[in-house]
């Protein structure tokens, strides 16, 4: 890539990466609204859960080797929640991404042209009390395409104390179910243990 390619392709990730934030801010504002909390959330919330690193990251999967592709295709990415806040992919037109439902069944998802894909992560999970399912998800790779993902993934700063708002609690339907703790913690617990149910770790009281 010369250097007039390389500074255009720079501006176009500058400014998609600062709309997908927007979109990622938007979409919080959204679950919030839809939850009907009381308007100072929406500042104490996105302080609480946005604030952090932000993630641009393009993603390349290889086109499977035979081998790999009579055993189904193994090249991908293992099945995994997202320990962020919110994620938010786009692909090039090759398909891969698949979701498990709550009943364990593996779901390929069908991406139209230019969609994107709102994953909700982890801490969103459990601020909601656990209203809001963190999806386990893998890439797994078929045909003889390469694919190319973008994902945009925002995060709460290390020292942010995510706490469930009072009004996401009920005594009856829906207890607390995370005592409050700070992002940092849970990903330290996270990376020493690389337990997928890190988050059953800070629940109870
Ligand atoms: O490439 C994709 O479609 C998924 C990527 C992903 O799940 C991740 O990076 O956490
Ligand atoms: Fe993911």
């Amino acid at each position: 890539m010369d250097f007039r390619n390389f500074c255009a392709f720079h501006e176009t990730m500058n400014s998609m990466s600062a709309k997908l934030l927007e979109l990622n801010y938007m979409i919080l504002k959204m679950i919030q609204e839809g939850y009907d909390l009381p308007k100072h959330y929406i500042w104490e919330t996105e302080d609480m859960l946005m604030k952090g690193a932000v993630y641009f990251r393009l993603m390349r999967y290889k086109v499977p080797s035979k081998e790999n592709n009579k055993e189904a295709g193994e090249n991908g990415l293992v099945a995994h929640t997202d320990k962020n806040t919110l994620t938010i992919l786009a692909q090039n037109d090759v398909e891969g991404l698949e979701m498990q439902t709550k009943s364990g069944k593996w779901i390929q998802l069908e991406i139209p042209h230019n969609a994107y894909v709102v994953i909700v992560a982890e801490t969103l999970k459990a601020w909601s009390n656990g209203r809001l399912h963190a999806v386990n998800h893998r890439v797994k790779m078929k045909g003889d395409k390469e694919r190319y993902s973008l994902g945009l993934f925002t995060m709460p700063k290390e020292e942010a104390k995510i706490e469930v708002p009072p009004e996401l609690v009920d005594g009856n339907t829906h207890p607390l179910r995370y005592k409050p703790f700070t992002h940092g913690d849970f990903i330290k617990y996270f990376v020493s243990t690389l337990d997928e149910n890190a988050l059953d770790a800070f629940a109870g009281l």
